[in-house]
Formats: structure tokens, sequence, C-alpha cells
């Protein structure tokens, strides 16, 4: 078995006592991307949550590198393998882009400023590094969050709606980059209501469907 692999068994999510699913199943090799699709309400920020470890499953497993990582040693290992975003940019407004960059690597793996500066101008911040992030834009704020994936880090990324807010450019070039990072071993799982049907490799899973 691959070091990296990720075994979701049988999951399950109730929500107020409704199930939203079951009997998920699905294996990931690095350089896997997933995408989870469905439509609103099926329960796919519900299943991103369960994975990065923010909610729990009602039933089922989820497994890195052969050990369950919904408790103990094998939860800890898989934090320190994953970076998840959130469908909310959740950068503080008060904070500059360079600031809210360098107090989220703070909590996980601290990097340079140099390597924050150059991650911001990836994402096409260049100039905006020190203003406040209430001054930026929806998509602008949501590009600060996204320059995380420019940063040297986990192998895991959990991305819900990573695309959102982006204009044209801004998707493609991220498209590019998960893509690229897939290629160099990295898995990804994300969800999105855009179409990534023109993007080659990338699987789906889908949610809400009548079986
Ligand atoms: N905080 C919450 N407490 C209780 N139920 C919730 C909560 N957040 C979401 N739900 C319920 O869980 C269900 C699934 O929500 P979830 O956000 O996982 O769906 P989704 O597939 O990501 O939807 P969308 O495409 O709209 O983002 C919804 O029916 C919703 O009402």
């Amino acid at each position: 078995m691959s070091k990296q692999q990720i075994d979701i068994s049988e999951l399950a999510c109730e929500r107020d006592e409704r199930e939203l699913f079951s009997a998920v199943s699905c294996c990931l090799q690095p350089g896997d991307v997933l995408q989870v699709a469905g439509p609103n309400g099926a329960g796919k920020t519900s299943l991103l949550r369960i994975l990065a470890g923010l909610m729990p499953a009602s039933g089922g497993d989820i497994r890195f590198a052969g050990e369950s990582v919904l408790s103990g040693r094998g939860r800890e290992h898989w934090r320190r393998n994953l970076l998840y975003i959130g469908h909310a940019p959740a950068v503080k407004g008060a904070l500059s882009a360079e600031e809210n960059l360098s107090w989220l690597c703070a909590l996980t793996q601290p990097v340079t400023r140099e390597a924050i500066w150059q991650a911001l101008q990836q994402v096409g911040l260049r100039g905006f590094e020190d203003v406040p992030c209430r001054q930026l834009s929806a998509g602008q704020q949501r590009r600060v969050a996204l320059a995380r994936l420019y940063l040297p880090g986990a192998p895991v990324w959990i991305l819900d709606e990573p695309f959102t807010a982006l204009d044209q450019a801004g998707v493609q070039a991220l498209e590019q980059h998960v893509m690229a990072f897939a290629a160099g071993g990295g898995t990804v799982v994300l969800t999105t209501h855009h179409s990534l049907a023109h993007v080659p490799g990338v699987r789906r899973l889908e949610l809400g469907r009548a079986s």
C-alpha cells in the first residue's frame, strides 16, 4: 500500500437526524484529484469537513497510510498531512494578506516572508501584500486564502468551492495549479459547482443521487 493512500469506507453522515449520505467508499492514491459533486444540500461540504476532522461521521471509516484518521495517532498524522481550505475565505479583515498568511502558516509550518510574497505574487496580489484584507474584493480575498496552495506544505489538499469568486483567468490558473500538484504526487479532494469536465484525469464522486 502507498504510504499516502486514503481509504474512505462506508462513510455515512447524518445532520439533525437526517441522513445526508451513507455507504460512501473511495480509494485515493497520490496523484488523484477527486471532485465531490451533487446538488445543493447533498452533503459535499459535510463530507469534506468530516475528511478534515472538523465534523464526526455517523458511520464508516477513513484511513490514511493504513491507519484510521478518526481518532488517536492516525488523526494527528492525518492533520499534519492535509491542508483544508473551507468555502469561506476565512481571512482576517484587519490583517494584511501577508499577515494573514504568516499567521495561518505559523499554526502549521512557518514560512519565510519571501515565500509569502512569492505566493501572493503567484495568485496575482502583487502590490496588495500590505493592504488590510477588508479593503480587498471578494475574489482577492479568495486569492489570499488560495495563496497557501503556493507555499510548501501538506501532500493532501481538501478544498471546498475553491473557484468561488475567481475571475476566468484565476479559475484557469487554479485548475492548472491543482493538476500540477497532483502530477507531483499530491492528492486533492474538492467540491465545485464549476464544471471540470474539460480537465483530464479528474475523478468524480456523486452525492445526492438516488441509488
Ligand atoms: N450547521 C448545520 N447544522 C445542521 N445542519 C446543517 C448545517 N449545515 C448544513 N446543514 C445541513 O446539511 C445538509 C448538507 O449541507 P452541506 O453544506 O454539506 O451541503 P452541500 O452539498 O455542500 O451544499 P451546497 O452545494 O449548497 O454547498 C443541508 O441540508 C443542510 O441543511
